[in-house]
């Protein structure tokens, strides 16, 4: 299996406090991969390191990828813009006609198809604000779908969303998978990610494990994880960290 994302040793610090430290692991291509994690574990953190929001202090990332499209987390989202949901999928499609240039023809077609894709025909003209959180993940994915990208980072994607959603969301990143796209995302819900995502990344400020999803997800692995994320300074300065730590 061909490596959409190689990380070497890769250390992302905020004001010199890192982060994520010393990770290195293959993101496969073509595959749903999930990162993991305990609450501050840095897999946020690290899926802004792969987009270059995040500057890395050590380390690199090597990629195969052209496009990348980023959903990040609901909160970071400034819903307050009057925009309707039209307008917010086309959006999408951004960066090819620029600033000043026109939707084309196509491109009023794609974000059509994009919105029934996503279950929401009949919502094109509503304000963006006065969306339910799941109706808003739904626009967002379907902003997704028009960016027409190899690699897919997800933050959250569920968070806060009712099974029916999560399933019809879940088809979206199934279709994407057939499509031999490459989706990451950072999830909370450790059933969902051993049914759905055959690869992991298990974080806790380091790397614990990556891989095959079941054996990633180990009670041990998941052990280890707790106690080194509980373990962490989060003071400590770019390389007082130590390197591993035993649960
Ligand atoms: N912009 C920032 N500036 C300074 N520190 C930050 C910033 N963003 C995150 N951090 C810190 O980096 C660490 C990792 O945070 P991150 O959000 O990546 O974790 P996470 O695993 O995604 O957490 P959660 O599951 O709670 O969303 C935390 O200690 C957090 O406070």
């Amino acid at each position: 299996m061909s490596a959409a994302l190689r990380l070497v040793n890769l250390t992302v610090s905020y004001d010199r406090h890192p982060a994520v430290h010393h990770v290195s692991a293959e993101i496969p291509a073509a595959e749903m991969t999930a990162i993991v994690g305990p609450n501050g574990a840095g897999k946020s953190t690290l899926l802004k390191a792969l987009l270059g929001l995040a500057p890395h202090i050590e380390g690199r990332i090597e990629s195969t990828v052209k496009r990348i499209a980023y959903l990040p987390q609901q909160a970071e989202i400034d819903r307050s813009f009057p925009i309707s949901v039209f307008d917010t999928v086309l959006l999408g499609r951004w960066s090819r006609f620029g600033g000043f240039g026109a939707a084309k023809h196509v491109d009023i077609h794609d974000a059509q198809h994009a919105i029934e894709a996503v279950g929401l025909s009949g919502f094109e003209r509503r304000p963006i604000d006065t969306l339910s959180v799941g109706q808003f993940q739904r626009v967002l994915f379907a902003r997704l779908l028009l960016q027409d990208a190899d690699l897919v980072l997800l933050d959250e994607p569920f968070a806060a969303i009712d099974s029916k959603t999560v399933n019809d969301l879940m088809a979206v990143i199934q279709r994407w998978r057939a499509e031999q796209r490459t989706v990451v995302a950072v999830l909370h819900d450790l059933d969902h990610v051993r049914r759905d995502f055959p690869n992991t990344l298990l974080m806790a400020r380091e790397l614990v494990d990556a891989g095959p999803t079941a054996r990633v997800l180990s009670s041990e692995n998941l052990l280890r994880a707790r106690a080194m994320a509980e373990a962490w300074d989060e003071h400590a300065g770019a390389c007082d960290v130590p390197m591993k730590l035993t649960a």
